[in-house]
């Protein structure tokens, strides 16, 4: 959709700000730029809408050279969010997300209406938001805003720098997971420009690492955090990359470990003979109609031979669906101060799949690290492990 071919700019001060730059972003991919301050980021973005002009090189929009196009009409196939959301304060905020719309001639309500459908969409009530002025608006609103007033003519491209830059870090990673369900509503191709890694691991389908004008290294999050192609790569995602890959690292089915399963209604003095006979000190609990209820430990079935599972259960509430990232169950495990957490399926049913454990996660992280090392899958890496560890 979007591609860079040996493209490089020179500012007339001499500053080689891009240099020899080469790549392609797919259509409705997703990809950050990441890197410190200066290295050519945003030249690189605004080289796409043709706010700066490359000194050599070619850039294509949906193989169509960019510089055949009026820059006008190009930019209207372009959505552009930026840090400083630059609305119209004496505009509403209905008014400020239709400004593409009023100037692409639409009628005046079939503009309200499309703005009003995409405040809804970031999460803003038109009812409530729409008739308000900029001023009158949180610092994470007016970001929702501008990336409605983006999206309003429904582009093909979005463009975003730091968009989410300017608030504060709760906010930002509100706004960052509503952006991220937006997207895989509205599968636009993004470029997004960001000088925070977290951020860039965590919003890319692949993020591509600047130094100095040139890319270092231009591939998914989970590679680029376990297998740095470079020193100054490694150096920029941070010697805790382990930990930033818990981030990145869906929860897999072969994750899981099966600890046995009873149900509430099953009697109690055979449900321990077989935790017994399997060597369990407890079993995951699952109601009449198969979904997750709780736990049940090996003792307090044992405790006495009559009654059910059920009256010695303990409920579990806390659960993730199969895909959640890695770190999102060790939090859960920490939240509920357990040793696991039980992993289901959530798009057939909520059905119980096994429980992931502490030893279970650094596994995976593991097999995930040597899995893309390899290129291979996480499911056929065998893990030397330490016996007894
Ligand atoms: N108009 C200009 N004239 C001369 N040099 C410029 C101009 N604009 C940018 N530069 C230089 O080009 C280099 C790349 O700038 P750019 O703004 O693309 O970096 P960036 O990675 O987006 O940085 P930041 O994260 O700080 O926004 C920098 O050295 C900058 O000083």
């Amino acid at each position: 959709m979007i591609r860079f071919e040996h493209v490089t700019k020179r500012y007339a001060d001499g500053t080689t700000a891009v240099d020899d730059l080469s790549f392609h972003v797919a259509e409705g991919e997703l990809v950050t730029l990441v890197g410190p301050s200066g290295c050519g980021k945003t030249t690189t973005m605004k080289m796409v809408n043709r706010l700066i002009e490359p000194t050599s090189g070619r850039i294509l929009l949906d193989g169509e050279d960019i510089t055949a196009v009026d820059p006008v009409r190009l930019r209207r196939r372009i959505g552009y969010v930026i840090q400083q959301v630059g609305l119209f304060p004496h505009r509403t905020v209905l008014d400020n997300t239709a400004t593409v719309c009023h100037l692409l001639g639409w009628p005046r309500k079939k503009a309200r209406a499309r703005a009003a459908e995409l405040l809804d969409l970031v999460g803003l009530d038109p009812a409530v938001h729409g008739g308000r002025y900029p001023e009158q608006l949180s610092g994470g609103q007016r970001q929702r805003v501008g990336v409605a007033r983006a999206l309003a003519a429904d582009p093909p491209v979005l463009l975003m720098d730091e968009p989410f830059g300017a608030v504060d870090p709760v906010v930002r990673e509100r706004l960052q997971n509503e952006f991220l369900r937006l997207q895989s509503q509205v599968r636009k191709t993004v470029l997004f420009v960001t000088h925070d890694i977290e951020e860039a691991v965590r919003l890319g389908d692949r993020i591509a690492v600047y130094g100095e004008g040139r890319i270092a290294q231009f591939d998914a999050p989970t590679v680029v955090l376990g297998a740095p192609a470079t020193p100054y790569v490694a150096d920029f995602v941070g010697a805790d990359r382990a930990l930033k890959r818990l981030s990145v690292t869906p929860i897999e089915p072969g994750d899981l470990e099966a600890p046995p399963v009873v149900r509430l209604e099953d009697r109690a003095a055979p449900a321990a003979a077989r935790l017994a006979a399997e060597g369990a000190r407890w079993a995951v609990v699952l109601d009449d109609a198969g979904r997750l209820h709780g736990w049940v430990s090996a003792e307090s079935l044992t405790a006495g031979a009559d009654g059910t599972v059920g009256d010695r259960s303990r409920r579990m509430d806390a659960w993730l669906p199969v895909g959640a990232s890695l770190k999102q169950a060790f939090s859960s495990m920490l939240q509920h101060d357990a040793g696991w957490i039980a992993v289901l399926d959530s798009e057939h049913g909520d059905r119980f799949l096994g429980v992931l454990t502490p030893a279970r996660l650094h596994e995976a992280l593991r097999r995930s690290i040597d899995a893309d090392a390899r290129g291979a899958s996480r499911a056929e890496v065998e893990l030397e492990t330490v016996s007894g560890v």
